[in-house]
């Protein structure tokens, strides 16, 4: 499924979810694609992302500082945490735009909006 707006870095959790569908598919990796090893592999990926903040301290917002490499090695564990989450959740039969969407208006109603000058953390 590729249309316009994935050329220009636009895509859906459904979109996405049919393309792993599709890859596992293809592999025949459907068979390893349980929930327990995908959550491992998430877990795996989690682990991968944690290393490239590892030791570095606290990083300003945007990683000004961050070579290009870094950035792109960033968003390759991203992607990868997102594409066993998206992966997960299909195989569980959850269907993550909602779930997500629904928690949201759960997060609004548990944590209301009393005065926007408030620093504090919940
Ligand atoms: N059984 C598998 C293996 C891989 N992938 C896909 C989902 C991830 O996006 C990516 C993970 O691939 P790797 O296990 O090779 O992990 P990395 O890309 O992080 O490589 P490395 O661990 O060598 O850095 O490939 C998958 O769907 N099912």
């Amino acid at each position: 499924m590729s249309g316009r707006k994935e050329e220009e870095g636009s895509v859906s959790l459904e979109a996405l979810r049919m393309k792993m569908a599709e890859f596992a598919k293809e592999r025949n990796w459907d068979r390893f694609h349980s929930p327990r090893n995908l959550l491992l592999a998430l877990v795996g990926e989690v682990g991968e992302l944690s290393e490239i903040f590892q030791w570095k301290g606290e990083v300003p917002k945007g990683l000004p500082e961050w070579e290009e490499d870094e950035k792109k090695h960033l968003g390759e564990e991203l992607s990868d945490v997102l594409l066993y989450l998206v992966r997960l959740s299909d195989i569980c039969g959850i269907d993550l735009s909602k779930a997500a969407l629904r928690k949201l208006e759960l997060n609004a109603i548990k944590y209301p909006v009393i005065n926007s000058n408030n620093n504090h953390s919940p």
